[in-house]
């Protein structure tokens, strides 16, 4: 509270005029004041990490629907031994998939008005606790239009008089008198999913490997609060959406590498007829074995075929396309990636760092020996028509501006700490300092500068030289070596295709990704960041943590969390698991690993879920609350800017309206 001898700078009073008009009196300000310290106590809400989601949408849509777990832990809660273990499970399961679970109930061709009375006051019990961390204005908000007064009505009631159950009991005799007994479940279970969590934050990596990146993109843009943090396939998209053709040629190279055509051609509209032409007029006579699509049971030959020979065909075309690039920055260092140029054409060999490497394949019918990275005309052709469709797809360009409006390079949320990859340090243990764009930066700062340019990347003027430049920047996110979403020397595609001697596929990373072990560095980096080192966290994605060989995602003695754990198919069979993800609730952390997802359908009729182990990190005895939290520091900021509004009405320093 303020003295009678508060006096107010210009500035403030200026501000507090302003605030007058919103809080016009003394009981509207006071009210505000109670209502805000009201929130301050209430437990904070949950947070959800995911990451390295790449393009599994079925895991990943069911990770979001269980919440890793926290639906499953408030059944338990709330049910405790009152239910069986079968009876819980099927109430879980419909809440993940109300509709397919409601159809099968259907078919079981029985009376189910008992079911139906039995469910609802479970899920109204159920959407009692969860909602009882917000305030009544969110959970409004958060209600179906349709059935809002009536989910109010329910929630609110508290059984003490009689009463007031027998009008509980007859709401809900009419829902099912009514037939609206499934809308209404669907409703519900729609809303726990909802309130069970308060913010999504998804680590990166959502592109690229998988299936159904853009059904992924699809929820995430419709998703109530998340926010990104853009990993290095991510990247690679949004430079490939602003135009930057060397990263078209590589989000091509990878879908046709894992068969994915879908994600371009329907998802997205993106035409391939002109490279699949291409292709099979170019390599009609090379069965471009090296480039074999990964994971393609289902495939037919000849789609087979033709996917490898276009896979073939866009992965030089990279090459050459990314030739351009390094040639015209020297500062990104990366001469030692122009390949092209090294192979000896007769003698069927490479020389890569002054070592001559056998070729395991040799036929490269657009390349001009004499000068190597110059396209053909028929090149040319597909590139431009390419980049066209890349440029006027739609829906590629609405999830483009998805992944710049939620994204960023890190994200700092309640005293953690989130990026994807790592902050390019010295073997020293020290954090580099980074020449970008002509100027010096380390740390936060070079992150800072580095998403800066990502977003002139994508939203300068068209065909100017700025943007050309900034895609060329995306395009080193992608691969080079102080890119904070890669990280490794050298991205050694080419030699994994071309030469089988594996010690040329070696990617070196940078130290930051042993240096994070110690506990110490962890420390220095989140100071670097602003934040307290004793009580924050940094929280990864990027690398897959191989648990089968024993390797913790927990690191740096709980400073630090890896949180690849291979929702992607392809990687399962290093990491061992299908992914982890991460839950803080209002008691603390909990690490959750998965199992891997098998489909849907066995989702629904086995009631699985692929939830195997949780960790609790951090927990403490006492709730966390909303005041704790980086919501709560504003909130006090708000408070104390309306007690200084209440001292200016009650010393006639501002009127009353
Ligand atoms: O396993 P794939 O699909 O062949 O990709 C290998 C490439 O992916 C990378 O690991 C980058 O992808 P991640 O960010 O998922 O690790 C490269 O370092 C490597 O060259
Ligand atoms: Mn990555």
């Amino acid at each position: 509270m303020y003295s009678t001898e508060q006096s107010f700078t210009q500035e403030e009073m200026k501000y507090l005029k302003l605030l007058a008009n919103q809080y016009k009196n003394i009981n509207s300000a006071a009210t505000e004041v109670m209502n805000l310290k009201a929130i301050l106590n209430l437990p904070k809400g949950t947070e959800h990490f995911v990451s390295d989601i790449h393009g599994e949408a079925e895991s990943f849509s069911h990770v979001l629907r269980n919440a890793s777990g926290v639906i499953k832990n408030h059944i338990s809660a709330i049910f405790g031994a009152s239910l069986l273990e079968s009876e819980k499970k099927a109430l879980a399961t419909l809440i993940y998939y109300p509709e397919k679970k409601l159809e099968m109930m259907t078919e079981q061709d029985e009376d189910l008005n008992d079911w139906y009375k039995i469910t609802l006051h479970r899920l109204v019990r159920i959407c009692k606790v969860v909602s009882s961390k917000y305030t009544r204005s969110k959970v409004r908000k958060a209600l179906p239009k349709e059935f809002t007064y009536i989910i109010e009505e329910l929630l609110h009631e508290d059984s003490i008089s009689r009463d007031k159950e027998m009008y509980y009991n007859e709401i809900i005799r009419t829902i099912i008198d009514l037939d609206q007994a499934d809308r209404f479940i669907i409703a519900l279970a729609n809303l726990i999913q909802r309130l069970a969590i308060d913010q999504l934050h998804v680590i990166g990596d959502i592109y690229d490997r998988g299936p159904n990146a853009a059904a992924i993109m699809d929820i995430l843009a419709q998703y109530h609060s998340v926010d990104i943090q853009w990993g290095n396939h991510d990247i690679a998209w949004m430079g490939a959406a602003a135009g930057c053709q060397a990263l078209i040629c590589n989000v091509l190279r990878i879908q046709t590498r894992y068969a994915n055509l879908d994600t371009i051609e329907e998802d997205y509209g993106i035409n391939l007829i002109p490279l699949a032409t291409f292709a099979m007029e170019k390599y009609a006579n090379d069965p471009c074995t090296q480039f074999a699509p990964k994971g393609t049971e289902e495939l037919n030959d000849k789609d087979f075929n033709m996917i490898a020979k276009m896979h073939k065909a866009i992965s030089v075309l990279q090459w050459k396309m990314e030739a351009q690039i390094i040639k015209r920055h020297p500062e990104f260092k990366m001469e030692n990636r122009l390949l092209l140029d090294k192979i000896n054409f007769e003698k069927g060999t490479i020389q890569i760092e002054g070592k001559e490497y056998q070729m395991n394949d040799m036929n490269f019918p657009t390349i001009d020996v004499k000068d190597p990275y110059k396209l053909t005309a028929d090149e040319q052709f597909v590139m431009d028509k390419i980049k066209s469709s890349f440029i006027n797809s739609q829906k590629l360009q609405e999830h483009t501006r998805v992944l710049y409006s939620k994204g960023s390079m890190y994200t700092i949320f309640n005293s953690n700490l989130l990026f994807h990859g790592g902050i390019p340090m010295n073997e020293d243990g020290t954090i580099k300092t980074v020449r970008f764009r002509g100027k010096k930066y380390s740390g936060k700062e070079y992150l800072d500068e580095v998403e800066r340019t990502v977003r002139e990347g994508y939203f300068s003027k068209p065909h100017s030289e700025n943007k050309r430049e900034c895609m060329d920047i995306i395009w080193y996110l992608w691969c080079g070596e102080d890119s904070p979403l890669f990280g490794k020397k050298k991205m050694t595609t080419f030699e994994r295709y071309f030469i089988d001697d594996k010690t040329t596929h070696k990617e070196v990373s940078n130290p930051y990704y042993s240096l994070r072990n110690e506990e110490s560095v962890c420390k220095m980096v989140l100071s670097a960041f602003g934040l307290d080192p004793d009580t924050s966290h940094i929280i990864n994605g990027h690398v897959p943590v191989k648990v089968s060989k024993g390797e913790s995602p927990i690191k740096a003695n709980g400073r630090l969390f890896v949180i690849d754990g291979g929702f992607a198919k392809a990687y399962q069979k290093v990491t061992g698991i299908a992914g982890y993800t991460l839950i803080y609730n209002s008691h603390g952390l909990v690490l959750v690993s998965h199992e891997p997802f098998v489909s849907k359908e066995v989702a629904i009729v086995q009631e699985k879920d692929i939830l195997s182990s949780t960790v609790a990190l951090q927990y403490t005895q006492d709730r966390i609350r909303v005041r704790d939290t980086d919501i709560g520091k504003k909130l006090l900021e708000s408070i104390e800017e309306l007690e200084k509004l209440l001292y200016t009405y009650k010393n006639g320093l501002i009127k009353e309206q």
